[in-house]
């Protein structure tokens, strides 16, 4: 082969031309990826568009995600980030709610990919839109639950950061009630070398003690057991909780219009109990900080909207 001195340089190269984020389908149209030119990326299970995967440039997965996961559709996945909507656990005492499955149905659910953006100064940065509607439940689902919405999740990825908003619209001709939530599994070393701050001198219901009202010292919440409380934080959404490890800060989430930190780990015999949770020994490794609205009921409107959003900075 002859060899030309001269040949063009590579496209990415050419002055203006940004390298841009690439977004792929595939597992049959189930799954969708993007990554940016940096090499961070993200991985989205249409069913329930759950983020399954979260990796920074070099690789490293910031997300747990349980080995027995089903990603087939046939049950809500066990790590990523399930979305909860419209009811957080099961209400048996709210009548529009109580035919409801645990969590409610959008983790359950098939949605649409509707497209990806790209900030146009940025080559850093990728948005992609989900969509799910009324019109998408099955038959059975909409007669739990009969209200027309319609829901908007965009995903955005960073090189410092996941966003994750959901605008929830009420497209019917009466009110609904609901709750929602980001069910973030995060991916940990070692759950008794971590504390969450941010949620010091905080009201919460403790789900493993009756549900009793409690409140957070002024310290950080740290893990010697199994641990489910609903955080209503004192500093309002936007001051940050943090995930630290050994000390160092990993992860910090600023809510957007969500007033609740729900704080999971299930630790032995709950994970023993799950047949999904695999390994095991995996609630070493996961905890899940949720940022959502589930303390009291949201109100919708005929044709009102409701937006909602976490942004995860890694540390
Ligand atoms: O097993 P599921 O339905 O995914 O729920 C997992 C956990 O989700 C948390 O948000 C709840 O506070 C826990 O009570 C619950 O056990």
């Amino acid at each position: 082969m002859v060899d030309r001195p001269n040949k063009p340089s590579a496209l990415a190269a050419t002055p203006g031309l940004q390298p841009q984020a690439q977004v792929t389908i595939s597992h049959g149209n189930s799954r969708v990826s993007a990554s940016l030119p940096s090499g961070e990326s993200i991985e989205i299970l249409l069913y329930g568009a759950t983020v399954l995967s979260w990796k920074d440039a070099s690789g490293d997965e910031k997300l747990w995600l349980s080995e027995g996961a089903k990603l087939d559709g046939t049950k809500a996945v066990r790590g990523g980030i399930p979305l909860v909507f419209p009811v957080f656990g099961t209400a048996p005492d709210h009548e529009a709610t109580s035919k409801l499955p645990q969590h409610g149905f959008a983790r359950n659910s098939r949605w649409e990919f509707l497209g990806k953006s790209t900030s146009e100064s940025s080559s850093n940065s990728v948005k992609l839109d989900f969509g799910l509607s009324s019109e998408n439940l099955d038959e059975a689902a909409r007669q739990l639950w009969p209200y027309k919405f319609g829901l908007l999740y965009s995903v955005t990825l960073d090189r410092e950061s996941l966003k994750t908003a959901l605008v929830i619209t009420n497209e019917g001709d009466v009110p609904f009630e609901f709750q929602t939530l980001l069910h973030t599994y995060f991916r940990i070393k070692d759950i008794s070398s971590v504390q969450i701050a941010g949620l010091e001198d905080s009201p919460y219901v403790d789900k493993v003690d009756a549900a009793k009202a409690k409140t957070q010292s002024s310290d950080p919440v740290a893990f010697s057991g199994e641990t489910d409380r609903v955080y209503t934080p004192a500093k309002g959404p936007s001051h940050p909780v943090v995930i630290s490890e050994g000390g160092a800060a990993k992860f910090s989430i600023v809510r957007d219009n969500l007033d609740d930190v729900v704080v999971w780990n299930p630790w032995i015999d709950k994970a023993a109990g799950m047949g999904d949770f695999e390994p095991k020994d995996g609630w070493k490794n996961m905890v899940c900080a949720e940022a959502g609205a589930v303390s009291s009921w949201q109100k919708l409107e005929k044709g009102d909207a409701f937006e909602g959003a976490q942004t995860i900075y890694l540390k």
